[in-house]
This record gives C-alpha cells, structure tokens and sequence, in this order.
C-alpha cells in the first residue's frame, strides 16, 4: 500500500463536470469509484444531469460561434498545446500513480506509456499543424480551385477506461489543434485522470467555454451529450455495442461520428519468424494493459513446425507473468477494471471448454490476494476460428492459439471476424508480409514488432471496429470541414449550361 492509496481510501475525491471555465457544484447523483486492486472507493463522482450537458453543449458552442479560439493563428494554438503538454509532464508522477491505482495497470506502463502519450499527443498535434496545408488545384489558366480545412465546431469527445487520459488527450489535442471547442465525456469508471488534467490547466490557458467536461454514467451524462442537437461531431473510443447505440442517437441529427471500436487482431507467426522475438512480441501483444486494449494481438496463429515450440513456450512465459499490486514494481499484470470484467474471463474460458478448446493457462480468478478483481491470464489452444473464443472481444489477458499449415487458410481465418482492427504477421519473407499484408482487412498492420503507434499515420479499424482514423490526416479528416473555394480571375465568358 502507497500512502497516495491511503490517502485517497481515507478521504475520497470528489469529482465533477467543469463548464465554462467553472467548476460544476457538486450535487449530482452519485457514483462510487472503486481502486480495483483494493475493492474500496477512492472517488465520488458526481453525474451532471441532461440539463449540465445542455450547459456544457451551450458554453463550448457560444465559445466556437463567439470566442477567439477559431480564429487564432496557428502559432497561438501551438504555445497553447504545448502549455498542456508541459503541464502533464509537469505532473506525469502523480497522474501515472493515479491512473495506476483508478484502473488497475501497471504503473510501469501508465508511467512510461500512458501519460507520456498523453503529453506527447499535445506536442505531435502543435507540430503537425505547423506543417499542415491545404491543397490548391488548376483546370485551365485564371481558374483556381482550392481546398481548405475549417474548423468543425463542437466536437463531443467520449473516452473508454483503459487508457482513460492518454486516449481522450488524443481527442482533445486533435479537436483544440483545429480550432474547435469541445465537451469531454470520461468513463465513469475511470474519471481521475482528466479530472485531474482540468484542474492542471486552470483557467487561463484556453478561453472560456473551448473545453469543457461533463462527467457521469453512459446511460444519463453520456446519452445526452450523443443526443444532443448541438455538437457537431462525436469521437468515442470504447466498445462497439456503446458505438452503435452512439451511431443511433447521432443519425437523428446527421451528426458526423468517429468511432474507435474493438478489436479481435490476428497475430500470425510463420515457421520463418525469429522465434524468440516472436515469442516476447507475441506475450506483449496480448497481455500489455492487463490485455485490456483494443489492439490486443489476443487471436495468435502458429504455423505448424514451430506450433509445439511455440506452445510450450507461451504457456511457461503467460503462467509466469507476475500478477499484483499495480503500484509495485515488477507488476505485469493488475487486476480487471471490475468485477464483470473479471467474471467475463471465467466465462469465456468455461465456454471455450464447452467448444473443445484446449486450457492451456489460467481460466480462472487469481486468488494470490483477499481483494481485488484479479484474474489469471488466459491461454486456450482452439481447433478453428468459429469459437465464441475466437470470435468475440473478451477485453482481458485472454489469447487464444489456432495452428495453421498454407499461408491461404491463416489469411482467411484472420480475416474471419466481425472486427478489422490490426493484423500482426512475423516472418522473414518480406515477398510474403506484404502480400498477407495486402490481405489482411484491418486498418493497420505490424510485420515483425508489437504495436508502435506513429501519430502521423492514421489508426482505425475495417468493418466494425470503427468509423474514420485517428492521427495525422485522419484526425484532421474528422475534426474539420473540408471547404472547396473555386475562384475564377478576370473576366471570362461563362460556360454555356443549357441557358443562352
Ligand atoms: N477501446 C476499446 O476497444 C474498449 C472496448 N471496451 C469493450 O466494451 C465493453 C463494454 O465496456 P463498457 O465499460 O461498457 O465501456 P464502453 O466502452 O462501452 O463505454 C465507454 C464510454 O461510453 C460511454 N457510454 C456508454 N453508453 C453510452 C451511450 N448510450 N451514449 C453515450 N455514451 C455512452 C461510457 O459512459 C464511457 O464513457 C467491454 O467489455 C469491452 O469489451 C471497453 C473499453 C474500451
Ligand atoms: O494509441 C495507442 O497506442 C493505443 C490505442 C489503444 C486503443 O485505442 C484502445 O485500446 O482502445
């Protein structure tokens, strides 16, 4: 126990909405936050009703109708980003230990990924704005047909909890980066960290209203904010059930959506692979972040002469991650978010079972500690692709292992799955990465390494794991409008369409 885990056992925050440049009061219903290592509650959160999304929809469309921040120049929205990103970094200790403890991951890795994303979000989007133009094109001399990129208005931006301030910053960096305003929606199972991140602001870095936060249940703070008439546009990253009744709510209003869903991504190993690097990547892919990650590697393939290797291997390396307090060193795997996030991992093992699937690791709660939604990781070896197993986003440390003999077959079953997210090949042969690659029905794809995210590149999956990309282009594709100006210089004689 950490006396930063104490502290917050023995006097729980109290979290609100901020709108306006003001705190919200804090008397709405309220939600218990639990640290999932400890059970306890660590937090209050207080929901904002229908009518403080209607405040904060307000506040951040008078800020983008009104205010300055449309119209700044490029290098004043630059000093701003960069301002935030030096406040998180300037915080970075104290929001990994919170994020560690709020969701249950490793502060190893909220310390070294997640909160640095965080910041680093902030800087990529003040650097790619400094860069970014417009496009120009010419039919005929005198006519000039340009495009630009305008500000989309306001932007809802609803988070997940698995990564909760890096992935929302995300959101944040890219809306702010392109003259919007926003209103921020965290997970109400993990609203620290941004919490946290307005209050690091204050006030007198963005003018009032450009961003706001409501914070509360899906069902009450969330639905309203997807309802509303006001926003323009809503990015959300989450599960993809949240993501269609999201999609429902906005149709009303032709509300532009990008949805960041989830994911069941192939790993394919060929015989050729470096073996041992192939192995790490393959254990990493599937059980970083407590193997709760969109991008989880969690449906492995083996070729078939290194399959018993390869087997034997994995399983000893799973059954030896070190399970634990998120706050101690060496942790590799924390506990679950929550209890049904936990339970899900039973469930799916005992279904597997009922499919023939091999237990090769886990399948059960961990039960190393009295408290806490600890589960052991889960490997199961599966006799094809149809399995509930295979075929569903289970959201935890669970990987399952299919064998595979002609590189045809390994395409088609990785590419059997309602989800698109990203494929992972490891071989050798560079003629054959890029044509599985070409293949593969995913929005990006890894040939010999686990995930490296380039912020230039877009992120963003084929069928239902998601609507647009995040990234670069694909950011300012969703946080813009692309505006068409045709200009026709001195005089001309005017096409003749069908009038004299
Ligand atoms: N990044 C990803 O791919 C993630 C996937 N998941 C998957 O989703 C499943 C369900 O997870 P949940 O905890 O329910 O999180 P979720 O991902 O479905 O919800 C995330 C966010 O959506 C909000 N939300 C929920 N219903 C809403 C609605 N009707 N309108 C507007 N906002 C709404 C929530 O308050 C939260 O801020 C998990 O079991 C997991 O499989 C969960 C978190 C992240
Ligand atoms: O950007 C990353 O490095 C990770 C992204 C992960 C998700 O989007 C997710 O798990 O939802």
């Amino acid at each position: 126990m950490t006396s930063k885990r104490d502290a917050l056992t023995d006097r729980p925050l109290h979290v609100g909405g901020h709108i306006g440049g003001r705190p919200v009061p804090l008397d709405g219903a309220e939600i218990e936050i639990l640290d999932p290592t400890t059970e306890k509650t660590i937090a209050v959160l207080h929901e904002d009703s229908v009518e403080n999304v209607d405040r904060a929809v307000r506040a951040a469309r008078a800020a983008f109708d009104h205010g300055p921040w449309r119209k700044t120049t490029v290098a004043e929205r630059q000093a701003t980003l960069m301002a935030i990103h030096d406040a998180i970094m300037a915080h970075s200790e104290e929001l990994s230990e919170l994020e560690a403890i709020n969701t249950g991951i490793p502060a190893g890795l909220t310390r070294a990924f997640h909160i640095q994303r965080a910041a680093h979000n902030f800087r990529f989007f003040a650097e790619y704005i400094g860069q970014a133009g417009g496009d120009v094109y010419t039919q005929e001399p005198g006519i000039l047909s340009q495009v630009t990129y305008e500000p989309l208005g306001v932007c809802a931006l609803i988070g997940p909890w698995n990564m909760p301030l890096g992935l929302t910053a995300m959101k944040i960096a890219g809306a702010l980066a392109f003259g919007n305003t926003c209103v921020v929606k965290p997970s109400e199972l993990t609203p620290l960290t941004v919490a946290r991140l307005f209050e690091i602001i204050g006030n007198g870095v963005l003018p009032e209203g450009v961003l706001n936060l409501v914070n509360g249940s899906g069902q009450v703070t969330g639905s309203a904010l997807s309802a509303h008439s006001g926003i323009d546009m809503l990015s959300f990253t989450g599960g993809t059930q949240t993501g269609a009744n999201i999609l429902a709510a906005m149709a009303k209003g032709i509300k532009r959506p990008a949805m960041e869903l989830g994911g069941k991504s192939a790993n394919i190993i060929f015989a050729d692979a470096d073996f041992d690097t192939a192995l790490d990547a393959a254990l990493l892919s599937a059980f970083m972040n407590n193997g709760q990650m969109c991008l989880a590697g969690s449906r492995i393939f083996v070729q078939r002469p290194i399959a018993g290797r390869f087997l034997g291997a994995f399983e000893q390396r799973v059954k030896a991650l070190r399970i634990g307090d998120p706050l101690v060193a060496g942790t590799e795997i924390g506990p679950m978010i929550n209890a049904a996030q936990r339970d899900r991992l039973k469930r799916y093992a005992a279904s597997g079972l009922g499919q023939n699937a091999t237990l090769l690791a886990g399948g059960k709660d961990f039960e190393g500690f009295d408290r806490g939604f600890f589960a052991e990781p889960t490997v199961m070896l599966a006799p094809d692709n149809s399995l509930a197993i295979c075929q569903e986003e289970i959201f935890g440390p669970f990987a399952t292992i299919q064998i595979f003999d002609e590189e045809e077959d390994v395409v088609s079953r990785a590419n059997d799955s309602v989800f698109g997210l990203v494929g992972y090949i490891w071989t050798r042969d560079l003629e054959r990465a890029l044509r599985v690659s070409a293949d593969l029905r995913t929005g990006t794809v890894l040939v010999n390494t686990p995930i490296i995210r380039d912020l230039r590149t877009g992120f963003g999956g084929y069928k239902q794991s998601g609507l647009g990309r995040e990234g670069g282009n694909g950011s300012r594709a969703m946080f813009t409008e692309m505006k068409s100006t045709i200009i026709a210089r001195g005089k001309r004689s005017l096409p003749r369409l069908g009038l004299s």
